[in-house]
């Protein structure tokens, strides 16, 4: 397969997108893995481009896609959106962001399902923007179930020491008992199975988490585990997968980063994510799981304390553009 063409969400243009993706695109480690077409916006990206301190120069690529020769020095823009950088202030959500933000992911999703593009990989939104500009989505990854008509979904975040998954993604942590149920459990189980079969190794070994200390202590600490828990387990064992647990959450990720296995199956979001993040706050790479497409995204957010400044890492923008050129070019295999 030629280089793949991968679709770059810029993500909210208040926060560290644009010069996340800059420094990205300026590396030519990334342009030797794939074509980047950046979805976005000319005065934010010219602005990220500067605070970057790197050398692009933007070629508008309303219909065109980056030609196989593409110049590393190039960064290929479609614009969709035209804001006023005075609309759109460093460090602070706004509307017209949010808005903007909303109409690349579903242009990304769009190229992805015709097959213009072969991935996408988003820079970071943040929620309340776009839901200020009447875009009810907890994040990407709701948004991009319901573009592609995919009822479950999941989220794993990854880095060569441990991957997580997630049972429940953005919810409040007061809602997670009553989300936690066999079906979803089973569920995120076999999606987590069958993704990592496909794309990342070939027998996943799979650790499912307790959702309370010491795996309830026999009842005394919650029922979650005996009730929902070790029977979605058991299911999934029966259909050949390899899930052990539910195991307690304090000690088994101490043997899931030394290699015992290949992915941790995590009731709710911070349940993984502080384990990953201890671990790959850098290099991190979030991925959607279950979709019909190829989406890949940075682990972290809007950093607006950051935004401007040129002190954002763009680590884990890197990472999830060589995740998604790998993806892509396994899925024509
Ligand atoms: N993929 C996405 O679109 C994601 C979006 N978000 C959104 O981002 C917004 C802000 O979320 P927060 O919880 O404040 O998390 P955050 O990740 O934006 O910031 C947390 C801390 O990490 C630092 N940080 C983040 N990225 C960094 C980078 N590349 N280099 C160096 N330091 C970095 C920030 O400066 C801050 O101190 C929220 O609206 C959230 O929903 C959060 C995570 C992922
Ligand atoms: N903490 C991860 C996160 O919030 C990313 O969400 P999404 O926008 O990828 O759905």
């Amino acid at each position: 397969m030629d280089k793949p063409v991968i679709a770059v969400t810029m993500g909210d243009p208040c926060g560290i997108g644009p010069e996340i993706i800059a420094a990205a695109l300026a590396d030519p480690a990334i342009t030797a893995l794939c074509r980047p077409l950046v979805l976005g916006d000319r005065g934010a990206m010219e602005r990220g481009i500067a605070v970057a301190g790197v050398k692009l120069a933007i070629a508008s690529a309303p219909d065109l896609l980056p030609p196989l020769d593409a110049s590393p020095h190039t960064l290929y823009l479609r614009e969709l959106s035209r804001l006023k950088l005075d609309e759109i202030p460093y460090g602070a959500p706004t509307k017209a962001g949010g808005d903007a933000c909303y109409r690349y992911i579903c242009e990304a999703a769009k190229l992805c399902l015709d097959g213009t593009v072969q991935a996408m990989a988003t820079a970071p939104i943040n929620k309340e923007s776009m839901n200020s500009a009447g875009h009810d989505y907890p994040g990407h990854t709701e948004l991009l179930a319901e573009l592609t008509g995919t009822p479950e979904v999941v989220m794993m975040l990854a880095g060569e020491r441990l991957r997580v998954t997630l049972v429940t993604i953005h919810e409040p942590l007061a809602r997670v008992p009553e989300l936690v149920t066999f079906d979803r459990v089973l569920s995120t189980i076999r999606i987590t199975h069958d993704a990592l079969s496909r794309w990342f190794c070939c027998a996943p070994r799979l650790a499912v988490l307790a959702l309370n200390p010491h795996c309830g202590e026999g009842g005394m600490f919650g029922d979650e585990e005996s009730r929902i828990i070790a029977p979605a387990v058991a299911a999934a064992r029966e259909a050949g997968i390899d899930a052990a647990g539910p195991v307690s959450a304090d000690t088994l990720f101490h043997f899931a980063a030394k290699g015992g296995y290949d992915a941790v199956v995590c009731m709710y979001h911070d349940q993984g994510l502080i384990p990953l993040k201890l671990l790959h706050f850098d290099d991190g790479v979030n991925v959607t799981l279950g979709l019909p497409i190829i989406r890949t995204s940075v682990d972290h957010g809007t950093a607006y304390n950051l935004a401007g400044t040129g002190k954002a890492s763009a680590e884990s923008m890197k990472a999830a553009l060589v995740m998604a050129a790998r993806m892509a070019q396994q899925g024509c295999q």
